[in-house]
């Protein structure tokens, strides 16, 4: 497998703070399952953002698709940041759009026209399983519905990759394996996932998921089921 992310040496500052991240240096294979790990504060969010690109580090080398990433020219991150799929622990839907068009929006915004749109977002509501609340707003969805539209919105562009920053935190025990299920079949359609969280049950329910655990933004020795550091992959 092939790399689709890689990092050396990277560090990330916020003002004249002490290091939130530092020495990140680690590869990522196009089309594995991994969780990052590790107790509040640790820098599982930064790292993230690195990630989808809504941040740039202060120091080191992210490699994303093959390419430098922290010298890409601004005109290029649209393009990039679309073959990455984002979901948020708090969904982040539109409140004044409708399950249907939050799904729809990502085509909408890369200029589809409504004919083709409409069969892929029925098929999306229908992975998700919400076909019957196309028409609802998020105000009148449960949290797990509206974190199942998000994910739909999320992967309605066939992403490479998809990073999720604590997906389930805000639902229950039941829908959060639900979700899980989720990521877990679109892992194996091919998509590289990166899933954020600091509930540790969850991981067990994807066995082949490997494991980054960050501490007080440095990534430690992982443990359990990892296959292979990702400090040596692709080294
Ligand atoms: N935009 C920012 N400006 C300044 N400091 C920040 C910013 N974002 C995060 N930090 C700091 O960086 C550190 C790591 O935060 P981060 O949100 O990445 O951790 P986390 O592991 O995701 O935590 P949690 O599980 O609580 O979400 C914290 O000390 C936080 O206060």
């Amino acid at each position: 497998m092939a790399n689709i992310v890689q990092f050396e040496n990277v560090g990330l500052r916020y003002g004249s703070s002490p290091e939130t991240l530092s020495d990140l240096s680690f590869a990522l294979r196009a089309g594995a399952f991994y969780f990052v790990t590790g107790t509040s504060g640790a820098g599982k969010t930064s790292l993230l953002r690195l990630l989808y690109l809504a941040q740039r580090p202060s120091r080191g080398v992210i490699r994303l698709f093959g390419e430098d990433a922290v010298t890409l020219p601004r005109g290029r991150l649209p393009g990039f940041r679309r073959r990455i799929g984002v979901v948020f622990q708090d969904f982040r839907l539109l409140p004044h759009l409708t399950a249907y068009e939050n799904i729809a929006l990502p085509l909408r915004l890369a200029g589809h026209d409504e004919g083709e749109l409409d069969e892929a977002v029925r098929e999306m509501l229908a992975w998700v399983g919400l076909s019957n609340r196309a028409d609802a707003r998020p105000a009148t969805l449960s949290g797990g519905e509206q974190q199942r539209i998000a994910i739909a919105r999320a992967v309605i562009n066939r992403p490479e990759m998809l990073v999720a920053d604590e997906p389930t935190g805000n639902v229950d025990p039941e829908m959060a394996d639900r979700l899980l299920h989720l990521f877990d079949s679109l892992n194996k359609l091919g998509t590289t996932v990166v899933v954020a969280t600091h509930d540790l049950h969850l991981l067990g329910r994807v066995p082949d998921a490997q494991m980054m655990r960050i501490e007080k933004g440095r990534l430690i020795d992982p443990t359990g089921n990892l296959r292979h550091p990702p400090a040596e992959a692709g080294r």
